[in-house]
This record gives C-alpha cells, sequence and structure tokens, in this order.
C-alpha cells in the first residue's frame, strides 16, 4: 500500500522509537525568533551547553521590530528581547538576520525566501505559525520554549506521531477568489477543533495550481484548525520556487535534491486516517464577523443569528462574539464600516500579496475614516516591492509604507488598533484584543483588504474593481 507524504518524512526521521512512548524526531532546521528564545539559550547557558549544530538554526526578528522610525525601539521589554537576540546568537554562533539586516523579515516569510525552507525538511520554530513552511512539503511546526532548548542542544524532539488528515480542494476556484479564501472557508465550514491531532495534508486540484506565496498562505492558517501542521506534496511549482535561492542546493546538487523532493509527494494510493472535501467552486470572498477564525461568511451573506444555530452554546457563542465585535445580528457584511487596514503579517504579506492589494488599489484614494498600512513581510519583499513601484501605489492612495515585520498582526509593537476601533486584516487571528485592548478584527484576503480601505467598508472585491473602472 502507499504512503502519504507525512508518513514518508516521519519515517526518515525517528531516531529513536520504543513502544508506548513519543518517537525521538531528528530536526532538519530550526529557526528561531526573539520572543520565544531568550529563556532556551538562558537554559543552556545554565547547563553549560552549546548549540548543537548552529549550522541548521536561524535566526531574525520579527514580533517586536518598529515597522517605522527604525531603529529606535521605545518599549523596554521590546528592546530587552531584541538585543538579548543579538547578544545569544553571537555568543552561540547562531546566523542572524537582525535589524537592518537585508536578509530580516518574518520568521515565516524569510525562511521560504531564502530557500531554507525546502521539502521533506523537519522545521520547528517557537512559534505556532510555522506551519506555513509545510507549502513545501516539509513536516514543519511551533514548539514551546523548553522545546526549543531541547532542539538547541540535542537537535532532536520527542514527538507524538499524529494522525493524518486529508483536505481536498476539489475543482477549480471561481477568479478573484483567493488562497485566503480557501482556509478561511475550510475553517468555516469544518470548525477550529477539525485538525486537532492531526498533520494535514491539503490536495486536490485547487490546491496544486496554487503558487507557493497561496499555498503558504493556506499552510499559515492550518494551525487556526487546531491541526498540528500542513503541508502540500511538492510539484514542479515547489522546485521552481527554490532554484537559485541562496540556501538552496546548487547545480548538480540541486538536481539531485529535485528527485528525492519529488519522490516524497504522497502515493496515488495513500490513505489518512481522516479525509475531508471541500468544493472551490462554492467559495467566495470571506469575512471573518465573529472572534476566531471560524466566524467568517462569504461577502455576499449576512451576520448570521441565533436561529441559525441549534445549540445554546452555539448561540451563546454568537452573542458574545457580536457584543464584542458591536456587530447586529442578521446586518449584511458589507455594511461594516471600517477604521483601520492592515496589509501584513506571516499570512499574506508576501510580494504576490502586494500586487494583488496594489492591483486594486491603482489610481483609487484610501477612505477618509481609514487609516490604512501595508507591511511587507520581509526586507528583500520591500525592496522587490519598490523595484516594481508598488511603494508608490500605496503611497499615493493614501497607505503608510512600513518596515517589515509582524507589526499590527498582533500588536507587540507601536502598531496598534485603538479599543472599539475596527480593522480589515489580512492576518490570521481575530481573538479579542489582538490588534490592541478592544480592537475588531476582520479577517480577510489582500484583495478585499484593499477594496475595503478605498469604500471605507466590506465590499465584494470582484464587483468593486468592475464598477470602479
Ligand atoms: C509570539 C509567538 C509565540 C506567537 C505564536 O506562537 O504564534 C505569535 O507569533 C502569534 O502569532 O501569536
Ligand atoms: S506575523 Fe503574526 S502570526 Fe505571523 S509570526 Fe508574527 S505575530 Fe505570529
Amino acid at each position: 500500500m502507499g504512503k502519504n507524504i507525512i508518513e514518508k518524512i516521519w519515517d526518515k526521521h525517528v531516531v529513536y522509537q520504543e513502544e508506548g512512548k513519543p518517537d525521538l524526531l531528528y530536526i532538519d532546521l530550526h529557526l528561531i525568533h526573539e520572543v520565544t528564545s531568550p529563556q532556551a539559550f538562558e537554559g543552556l547557558r545554565i547547563n553549560g551547553r552549546k548549540v548543537r549544530r548552529p549550522d541548521l538554526s536561524f535566526a531574525t526578528m520579527d514580533h517586536n521590530v518598529p515597522t517605522k522610525n527604525l531603529p529606535t525601539i521605545n518599549d523596554p521589554i521590546a528592546r530587552n528581547q531584541i538585543e538579548t537576540l543579538a547578544k545569544n546568537a553571537a555568543e552561540f554562533g547562531v546566523e542572524l538576520a537582525g535589524m537592518g539586516h537585508p536578509d530580516q523579515g518574518i520568521v515565516h516569510v524569510i525562511g521560504p525566501e531564502l530557500g531554507l525552507t525546502q521539502p521533506g525538511k523537519t522545521i520547528v520554530c517557537g512559534d505556532s505559525h510555522t506551519s506555513t513552511h509545510g507549502a513545501f512539503g516539509a513536516i514543519a511546526f511551533g514548539i514551546g520554549t523548553s522545546e526549543v532548548e531541547h532542539v538547541m542542544s540535542t537537535q532532536t524532539l520527542w514527538q507524538n506521531k499524529p494522525k493524518t488528515m486529508e483536505i481536498r480542494v476539489e475543482g477549480e476556484l471561481p477568479v478573484g477568489v483567493a488562497a485566503k479564501d480557501i482556509i478561511l472557508a475550510i475553517i468555516s465550514k469544518f470548525g477550529i477543533g477539525v485538525g486537532t491531532g492531526h498533520i494535514v495534508e491539503f490536495t486536490g486540484e485547487a490546491i496544486h495550481k496554487l503558487s507557493m506565496e497561496e499555498r503558504m498562505t493556506i499552510c499559515n492558517m492550518s494551525i487556526e484548525a487546531g491541526a498540528k501542521a500542513g503541508l502540500v506534496s511538492p510539484d514542479q511549482i515547489t522546485v521552481d520556487y527554490i532554484r537559485g535561492r541562496k540556501y538552496a542546493p546548487q547545480g548538480e546538487k540541486f538536481e539531485e535534491a529535485t528527485a528525492y523532493w519529488l519522490s516524497l509527494a504522497s502515493d496515488e494510493d495513500a490513505t489518512y486516517d481522516e479525509v475531508r472535501i471541500i468544493k472551490a467552486e462554492e467559495i467566495e470572498p470571506i469575512i471573518t464577523w465573529g472572534t476566531n477564525p471560524s466566524m467568517g461568511s462569504g461577502v455576499s451573506q449576512n451576520v448570521p443569528t441565533q436561529a441559525d444555530y441549534q445549540d445554546e452554546s452555539d448561540r451563546a457563542a454568537l452573542r458574545k462574539a457580536l457584543a464584542y465585535m458591536g456587530l447586529e445580528e442578521g446586518q449584511p457584511l458589507t455594511s461594516i464600516d471600517i477604521q483601520y487596514v492592515f496589509i501584513g503579517s506571516c499570512t499574506n504579506s508576501r510580494l504576490s500579496d502586494l500586487r494583488a492589494a496594489a492591483n486594486v488599489i491603482q489610481g483609487r484614494k484610501v477612505h477618509e475614516n481609514v487609516t490604512a498600512i501595508v507591511v511587507p513581510g520581509s526586507h528583500s519583499t520591500k525592496k522587490q516591492a519598490e523595484a516594481e513601484g508598488l511603494d508608490k501605489i500605496f503611497i499615493d492612495a493614501g497607505f503608510e509604507w512600513r518596515e517589515s515585520g509582524c507589526s499590527m498582526c498582533l500588536a507587540m509593537n507601536d502598531d496598534v488598533v485603538p479599543a472599539g476601533k475596527r480593522c480589515a486584516s489580512t492576518s490570521n487571528r481575530n481573538f479579542e484584543g489582538r490588534q490592541g485592548a478592544g480592537a475588531r478584527t476582520h479577517l480577510v484576503s489582500p484583495p478585499m483588504a484593499a477594496a475595503a480601505a478605498i469604500a471605507g467598508h466590506f465590499v465584494d472585491v470582484r464587483e468593486f474593481v468592475k464598477e470602479t473602472v
């Protein structure tokens, strides 16, 4: 019987196995950022240990970095974390793309950009959205700080073998519907717990037609579906993306690697512990109206009403979410006014995302009630966007064009949405207080965020682009 890619990669990485115990897994790439590494490095120091494989580790700064007036960091905690990572990386010999470095950026954006992320690898980072790297056909997941220390000192990790799940996206995606809409549709259809205990492989025609950037958007949010990790089997699109990147194998080595990578794709007769199916044709641009990523609906819909739910617990959750979000039951989603727009985060801040948003914005102006910012995911993305003139399109429309970092995705820095204000955000989490205390987050795709910035309220970007040409 055939094997799926999850089983293939897992089996190749088990260094020790004993009945009734987790597997000891070899880790091929350890990504590090300033928030979840300080105690881990301190632990090594206290125990007189080294980083075992600095060559398989790579650090950057993203959560705390300011996105304007660099290099001044106003918040003392943020400053301390940034300075601590710089000191630790130097002391332990870990390569660092720190603030101002040309390779700096959100850890999940730079890994792929630099060619560090490759098919078949086991990749970890003290960060839940490490699942992003699964887009390349890697097993990539977030770990806690004590596990960060374990990986630093041993290059291995104890892990229970997760179950496997296939989420198949059948058919063709309608024009004007984005990868972000696919994953938001999956989470609103199957719920935030669907992937619990599983690694999910996204399969199907609609997935394999996507670019690597779009696959990253989907894998990024697999964690919001409860999954341990999400991945896509590598294909020619994967190989073409990696070729020529800084840390990718070069020349003949690349050809050898390619053959190996492609051999990892799930076999045709592979099976999974669970299978879920969604039809691409049925997906429309999605807007979240609630306080978790499953609370979203198509742009043509209304905010749900209590009558839409049978369970009292679901009705209570709806009431609570709508009270926080300041929304009425049954209100059309397009009637929701917004005051902030954030285009950024490891979900949607890559060059293709910025292009898609700029396409909608070109020649138009940000609504007078809206503050809109664009935060490229990495320094290099920012430079490439500038070389194409995208910065000019955004700035002319009234957007602020910032330096790269996590920024308004989680407000661990100066970029905060004020209490009671509403933000159309291309990020991945809409929990209470995520973008600032009392701030209200609506998750959308980059084109939907761009259209909302212009209109001052949500609109169906497909109609909007046609009507306002
Ligand atoms: C700060 C970090 C630990 C956190 C995570 O793990 O995801 C952050 O990146 C987030 O998105 O909430
Ligand atoms: S951009 Fe947001 S989701 Fe991604 S790593 Fe940073 S804080 Fe986490």
